[in-house]
């Protein structure tokens, strides 16, 4: 289970932008989480994947108490999650050619051997035909980079998926394969997600469970 209980965060101690939020995901479930432009989705996203540091609260990973974020977490934490984020060419390196973008976390992690299998199975998983492959970021379209996004999320088979906002600016035929990508590998892996967005038609058709941003506070 991933636990949010009682954050507090932001990017100035004085005025958080998250404040006193608790929201749980079991294993396997879907929860969206929806909210407003500017409400503090992205930021309680990025806390839930240990990127960003509460200012108090508490974050459970199976009923553990995370203590270190970022590149610091343990490997065991940082593997068990995968992050897409809204805007694809603001969370690649530009000159990696998109296979390469793709086994990126398999090269980091010292899995070399497993990178032609695991990027062939996940390129047609995600929908990208080999000739995207070898190109970099600035040749292929927003939604083919979002999609080597979200294999390069898959890549390590992580248990948690966050994903914030990432068929925002894409077309409905990108976005829905975007969402199948996602559910195939949840059906197959039993991962849990964290789906955030404003779009409530959307996420009322990809989760199991809606939570709105307003009702996570302490009252809820
Ligand atoms: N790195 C940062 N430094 C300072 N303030 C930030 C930073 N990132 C976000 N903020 C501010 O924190 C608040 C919440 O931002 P956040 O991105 O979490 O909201 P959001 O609900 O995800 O919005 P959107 O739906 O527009 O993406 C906003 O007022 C934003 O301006």
């Amino acid at each position: 289970m991933l636990e949010l209980r009682a954050i507090t965060a932001g990017y100035d101690r004085r005025t958080p932008v998250v404040r006193d939020v608790s929201l749980s995901v079991e294993p396997g479930e879907a929860v969206g989480l929806l909210g407003p432009s500017g409400c503090g989705k992205s930021t309680l996203a990025r806390v839930a994947a240990l990127l960003h540091r509460p200012d108090s609260g508490t974050v459970l990973l199976d009923g553990e108490p995370v203590h270190r974020w970022r590149h610091r977490a343990p490997r065991a934490h940082r593997t068990a999650f995968g992050v897409v984020f809204q805007q694809p060419r603001l969370s690649v390196d530009p000159r990696l050619r998109l296979t390469d973008l793709m086994a990126e976390p398999l090269r980091a992690t010292g899995r070399r051997n497993e990178i032609p299998d695991r990027v062939a199975e996940l390129a047609t998983a995600v929908g990208l035909t080999p000739d995207l492959l070898t190109r970099r970021p600035h040749e292929v379209s927003d939604g083919q980079l979002q999609r080597a996004c979200l294999a390069r999320a898959l890549v390590l088979r992580p248990r948690w998926l966050i994903c914030d906002e990432i068929t925002a600016m894409l077309d409905a035929s990108t976005s829905a394969a975007l969402v199948a990508a996602v559910e195939d590998y949840r059906a197959e892996t039993g991962a849990g997600l964290l789906a955030v967005g404003h779009d409530h038609a959307l996420l009322n058709r990809w989760c199991g469970r809606l939570v709105r941003w307003d009702d996570l506070g302490p009252a809820a």
